[in-house]
């Protein structure tokens, strides 16, 4: 574990006002555009990013140039994240502004064959519309738009299995997980046999792009449930941090880095691992988790500060330093009483006091108006990848139910848990070796 650069929401991204043709873009416009040589030279900051994320097996963006006497897209606009790999795209790509979450159920006539084909339907519109390809079935909504760093991530829930008479194949870690105490489910907008996650750095090309999984699953599966997230715009900052959710905090500090020797053991199955079908994936955890908003608002800034362990105007730990700095347990006032509380959140959670549980977070926001009490619907849409789930999450999760200070403002309203399969490789849809194998 680094206490190193969040490797999910940072990018590499150059913000730059010149025209296509070199010259400064028009004032008020609201249009970015960049020069070849500069677009080149963007193109090699985002490959730099990407891999870091690229030797984990992860995605990375590639500018696409212009043709020639055309405007070139904007940077934002023309990020490209590679579909094919050893990993899924959407795990260890940038978290991108939108997030779109969608589940399915098989139809009951679908069975293995249904499933197969719905799987390379979805992988080869996928493979399409994140290299910027238009979706000839679709009205057009994003027409105008590069594919704007998009990505599409397949799963498979626990009824996946039986729908498709592949039981035997279901991995032992895909075990539904355990009730929680402070739980409140919707079962309609929980599991689901089918997941997908959608992030692009636009709003309409993640709608279109959910337009289209929907259209593609037409006759083989319906739409369970879908929620919408966001994240900060890139470039709405002077430089790239790491993003705040709607409480405010500097959320995503900590999270392990593709820099780390441990990372890929810790989100992803080994190439030996098992289920043979699941080399290369990871698991999903989907929680929808309200945030009782006023009740925060109602707390000093001190109390919030110690309900999280970390300060909320840099993010660093109330131990003192930068946000980067080491979060340390162990140090007390001189009343012999902790700097960060025992049950502060930060405590709670850290991999030390959780024999080592790690994880990736990599959470949209989201906001859904007002419930009819009046009090906000907003909050997290909580994703986390890990190798091993009941290792990582539920040992977790578990300690967060027994003593969370944060707890007494969120509220787990949806939850989902996925096998994500590997990347499909340049011949394969995703999913091929456990629907062909
Ligand atoms: C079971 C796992 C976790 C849930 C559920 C969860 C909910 C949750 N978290 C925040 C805000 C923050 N969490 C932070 C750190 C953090 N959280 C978890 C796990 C869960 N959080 C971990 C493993 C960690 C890292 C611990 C560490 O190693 O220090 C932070 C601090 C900044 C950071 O490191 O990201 C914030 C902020 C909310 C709002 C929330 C539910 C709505
Ligand atoms: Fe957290």
């Amino acid at each position: 574990m680094s206490h190193s650069t969040d490797s999910t929401d940072r990018t590499d991204r150059t913000d730059s006002t010149e025209r296509a043709d070199g010259a400064p873009s028009a004032e008020g416009t609201g249009v970015r555009t960049v020069s070849r040589r500069r677009l080149l030279g963007t193109a090699t900051a985002t490959g730099v990013a990407g891999l870091a994320a690229g030797a984990a097996g992860g995605a990375f963006g590639q500018a696409a140039a212009a043709e020639p006497g055309e405007p070139a897209l904007s940077t934002l606009g023309s990020t490209r994240v590679p579909f094919h790999g050893v990993h899924q795209p959407g795990i260890t790509t940038p978290l991108q502004s939108r997030g779109q979450l969608v589940a399915f159920d098989l139809a009951g006539d679908a069975g293995r064959r249904g499933a197969a084909a719905l799987l390379r339907r979805w992988s080869t519109l996928a493979a399409a519309l994140m290299a910027g390809r238009p979706d000839e079935a679709g009205t057009g909504i994003a027409d105008d738009a590069g594919p704007a760093s998009l990505t599409f991530t397949f799963g498979f829930g626990p009824g996946f299995f039986d729908a498709t008479g592949l039981t035997a194949q279901r991995p032992e870690a895909l075990r539904p997980l355990p009730a929680f105490s402070h739980d409140a489910l919707d079962e309609a907008r929980s599991n689901g046999d089918l997941w997908v996650q959608i992030g692009a750095d636009d709003p309409l090309v993640a709608f279109e792009a959910l337009r289209a999984v929907r259209r593609a699953a037409e006759g083989t599966a319906r739409v369970r449930w879908r929620m919408a997230g966001f994240h900060r715009s890139p470039g709405a900052t002077a430089r790239p941090s790491t993003g705040r959710n709607l409480m405010g905090q500097v959320d995503g500090t900590n999270n392990p880095s593709p820099d780390d020797p441990d990372f890929e053991r810790h989100v992803f199955v080994p190439a030996d691992g098992e289920p043979a079908w699941m080399a290369g994936g990871s698991y999903a955890v989907v929680r929808r988790i309200r945030m009782l908003l006023d009740d925060w608002e109602g707390l000093t800034g001190e109390e919030r500060e110690r309900v999280l362990g970390r300060r909320r105007s840099d993010g660093a730990p109330l131990t003192g330093g930068s946000e980067t700095s080491p979060v340390d347990l162990a140090a007390t006032h001189p009343d012999g009483s902790p700097v960060i509380p025992a049950n502060a959140h930060v405590r709670v959670t850290a991999p030390e006091s959780n024999g080592g549980a790690t994880m990736l977070r990599r959470s949209f926001s989201y906001d859904d108006g007002f419930r009819e009490d009046g009090a906000p619907d907003a909050g997290l849409l909580f994703v986390c990848w890990q190798a091993d789930p009941l290792r990582s999450f539920v040992t977790v999760q578990r300690k967060l139910d027994r003593g969370d200070a944060l707890s007494a403002f969120v509220r787990h309203e949806a939850s989902g848990l996925f096998a994500v399969p590997g990347g499909a490789a340049e011949d394969e849809y995703v999913g091929q070796r456990l629907l062909e194998g």
